[in-house]
């Protein structure tokens, strides 16, 4: 059940930063308790993390097993690398023994440290970190040194009698099963716990189950939660089996929390390749009025990459929506498929300015905030919402622009006069204006009340942009009018 766990003696040297520091604190400084600094480069995959809490003996272990042994996570036992660590004759082996043997906590950073190198050393991305948090500082230093958060917390809620009970029969010859030590752990869980269940639950993460009864009872009880990621979590060994009704009769099964079985399931069909079903749903998610979590999104995007945009075209269009099916055939036929730039389509569809500010955080995170057709479609987004200010900002720290980005920006300021000066800019820039810009730029004369030779420009460049804006919207005789009324 358990991965090989690498050495943990580079507890205190380490010398490249981890794939899931890499992934989960892109723009962090890698922190380390040996106090070396890396700055860590972006990588793609975000780790699927289920805590594990409850107090000593209520059956976390047991039931992590399980769990496993259904849906192919990974156990990372806090208590067990801790144990390893004393084992293994480590500089601190001697200090968490000390630690442990009093009932005591020890200190996060040495605990987020093993837990993290247990992580890398998995060619899994579904981990069960069983233990911990056990206080709020275990959890700030997981946030702070990972950079994540958990995706979903189990708490299993016995009580004392039964736990002391149970740790007494575990004989596994642990120095802290006894009942001094265990009277010890139980206050300390008693006064560290409670605030870490209640953060959670604020957060809506949490799954609290009744730990009393068999071990297949209470397996019971955490597979539903399990059960709608399914179809994410025993990929690629169900991936052959896996068929659209099978999907649905999970989603029947657990009524009252159609937003997230939708979604899951929706992250089901995308990681099985069913982009067509994926994106069925995701229609079907828009019109419920589910919105595409950080969790979602990243699947919808590569939903919309994969299916490829023509049958996207297709599937607008068969759901009446002719608007963005045209603005994708547009696109298609004026560009080649470039996954990333059906983020436009999306962005542009996102209905929340709040949703926006979320996709925005996930792709800095992910390090794609200045891939060219993500920057313009967050551009086009935020100008959709009214967020100029923002808008403007990521436009003036672009490292590079095309004549997309200046389009949107132009057309994002089309009420204002800052549309011809960014105008100005683009032309001063050395960017080539398209016939969109010449659009833009008509509409923008048209609300300021503005005939192009109006613009503040110089005379011969006027009658250049004149020429150009009129000759590549098709209209040369406004153009004439416009020279013969006083050019
Ligand atoms: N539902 C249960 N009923 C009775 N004994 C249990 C149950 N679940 C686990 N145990 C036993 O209780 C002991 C503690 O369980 P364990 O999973 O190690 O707890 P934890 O990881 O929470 O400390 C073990 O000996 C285990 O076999
Ligand atoms: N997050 C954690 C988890 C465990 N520990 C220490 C203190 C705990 O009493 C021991 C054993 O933890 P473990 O989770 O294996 O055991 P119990 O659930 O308490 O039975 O390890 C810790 O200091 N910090």
């Amino acid at each position: 059940m358990w991965r090989r766990a690498a050495s943990l003696s580079p507890l205190a040297s380490r010398s490249k930063p981890s794939k899931l520091c890499q992934e989960a604190c892109t723009f962090k400084v890698w922190e380390s308790f040996s106090s070396e600094s890396e700055i860590p480069t972006p990588s793609k995959v975000a780790p699927y993390i289920t805590f594990v809490l409850g107090g000593p003996g209520s059956g976390k272990g047991t039931q992590c097993a399980k769990i496993v042994e259904a849906f192919g996570f990974t156990h990372v036992s806090a208590g067990d690398l801790l144990r390893r660590e004393i084992a293994s004759n480590s500089a601190y082996g001697s200090v968490i023994l000390g630690t442990i043997r009093e009932g005591k906590i020890v200190p996060s950073q040495v605990t987020v440290q093993l837990i993290q190198k247990e992580m890398e050393s998995s060619d899994n991305d579904k981990f069960l970190i069983d233990g911990f948090p056990r206080s709020e500082q275990n959890r700030e230093a997981f946030e702070r040194i990972i950079g994540t958060e958990p995706n979903v917390v189990l708490f299993f809620d016995c009580p004392e009698q039964e736990m002391v009970k149970r740790v007494l029969n575990r004989n596994q010859g642990r120095v802290d099963d006894n009942i001094e030590t265990i009277k010890k752990r139980l206050e300390i869980f008693d006064e560290l716990n409670w605030p870490v269940i209640n953060h959670y639950s604020k957060t809506g993460k949490l799954h609290k189950i009744n730990a009393v009864g068999t071990v297949d009872d209470i397996f019971e009880k955490v597979r539903p939660i399990f059960a709608a990621l399914r179809y994410i979590l025993l990929f690629p060994i169900s991936c052959f089996q896996c068929s659209s009704s099978s999907i649905f009769n999970v989603l029947d099964n657990l009524e009252g929390r159609a937003g997230f079985c939708m979604e899951c399931a929706y992250l089901g069909y995308a990681e099985l390749g069913l982009y067509e079903d994926a994106m069925a749903l995701y229609f079907q998610m828009e019109e419920e009025g589910i919105e595409p979590d950080r969790f979602t999104f990243p699947q919808v995007l590569k939903a919309f990459g994969e299916l490829g945009s023509f049958r996207l075209v297709g599937m607008y269009a068969k759901r009446g929506n002719i608007v963005k099916a045209r603005k994708v055939f547009y696109k298609v036929a004026n560009r080649d498929k470039i996954s990333w730039y059906t983020t436009l389509t999306i962005l542009a569809a996102v209905p929340s300015l709040e949703l926006v500010v979320q996709i925005h955080r996930w792709v800095v995170r992910h390090g794609v905030e200045w891939n060219l057709s993500v920057a313009n479609a967050l551009i086009a987004a935020y100008s959709k919402h009214h967020e100029l200010n923002r808008a403007r900002r990521l436009f003036s720290h672009m490292p590079e622009r095309d004549v997309v980005t200046w389009d949107t920006i132009i057309s994002a300021h089309s009420k204002s006069r800052e549309a011809l000066l960014y105008f100005d800019q683009m032309e001063k820039d050395g960017a080539l204006p398209d016939n969109t810009t010449f659009v833009s730029i008509l509409s923008a004369c048209a609300n300021l009340g503005l005939r192009v030779f109006d613009l503040e420009l110089d005379n011969e460049y006027n009658f250049e942009l004149l020429m150009k804006v009129y000759g590549n919207v098709g209209r040369l005789e406004d153009a004439e009018r416009e020279i013969d009324d006083g050019g």
